[in-house]
């Protein structure tokens, strides 16, 4: 048997502010059709990472390859394009816009220039399908016209994976999206990740244990910017070193 290629190689990836080393030396990898969670204490370096990985930030040293193409220094709009999509810790959409627009305007950023040959109502057409079909993977699809700004907390969340879905990634980058969530918001969303799992690889950053150990077929630990362990959730949650440095006796 062949071992599956990843999706995602992110090789000694280090980042530095002033003094700080945010990212030292991090590698980690994303398979197809895995959800690789990085869980560590506030401060470790986990948004960091996803920016470096998405392109918000250039790293100081290491490498972002994305199956098999080095896309370290490609610009946010081409690894978007190349099919990562990401989510931010802090809910980001037109509130004024309905959950359709919002959408559609991101299928319009993706997709808005292969759209171009077509006349604008037939390529408005297109955008609202392909933005239709977002919200229903997401389970908003009864919800497409009210405004952004009047969903729920987890609506919104809901919201933005839609969103990302609607670039038509390979690769999800999550960054805290249950971060706000009420209990049962939370429920729906795992619910939700669980079934985007089967299309859809993902790099997600939760500080919901619950959520990390029921979702991750892997899980990296985070300290001070360095990759202290990575395995499967019970190796994990088994792990001295992770016990002492993170998860703490009630929650591992
Ligand atoms: N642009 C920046 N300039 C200077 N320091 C920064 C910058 N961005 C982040 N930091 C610092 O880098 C460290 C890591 O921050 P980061 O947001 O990546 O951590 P995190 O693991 O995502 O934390 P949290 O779980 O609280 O979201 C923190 O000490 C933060 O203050």
């Amino acid at each position: 048997m062949t071992a599956r290629a990843p999706l995602l190689r992110i090789e000694g990836l280090s980042k530095r502010f002033g003094g700080l080393t945010v990212t030292d030396d991090v590698w980690l990898d994303v398979l197809p059709g895995e959800i690789h969670a990085v869980i560590g204490p506030n401060g470790a370096g986990k948004t960091t990472l996803i920016n470096e990985v998405s392109g918000a930030l250039a790293p100081d040293a290491g490498r972002v390859l994305f199956d098999g193409l080095d896309i370290t220094r490609l610009s946010m709009p081409r690894r978007v394009r190349a099919g990562l999509a990401r989510t931010f810790q802090v809910t980001c959409v037109l509130p004024g816009f309905s959950a359709l627009e919002n959408v559609a305007l991101a299928a319009q950023a993706r997709d808005g220039s292969s759209f171009r040959f077509l006349r604008p109502a037939a390529g408005e057409a297109r955008l609202n399908a392909a933005a239709r079909e977002a919200l229903e993977a997401v389970g908003l699809a009864g919800r497409a016209a009210v405004p952004a700004g009047a969903l729920a907390h987890g609506e919104k969340r809901q919201l933005e994976l839609a969103i990302a879905l609607a670039t038509r990634p390979r690769l999800l980058l999550l960054d805290e999206p249950l971060a706000g969530a009420g209990p049962e918001e939370t429920e729906r969303l795992i619910a939700l990740l669980d079934r985007l799992r089967a299309d859809y690889a993902i790099l997600l950053v939760e500080h919901d244990m619950r959520a990390v150990f029921a979702l991750a077929d892997r899980i990296s630990v985070l300290v001070y910017g360095r990759v202290v362990a990575t395995g499967a959730p019970p190796e994990i949650r088994a792990n001295p070193e992770v016990r002492a440095a993170y998860l703490g006796e009630d929650e591992a």
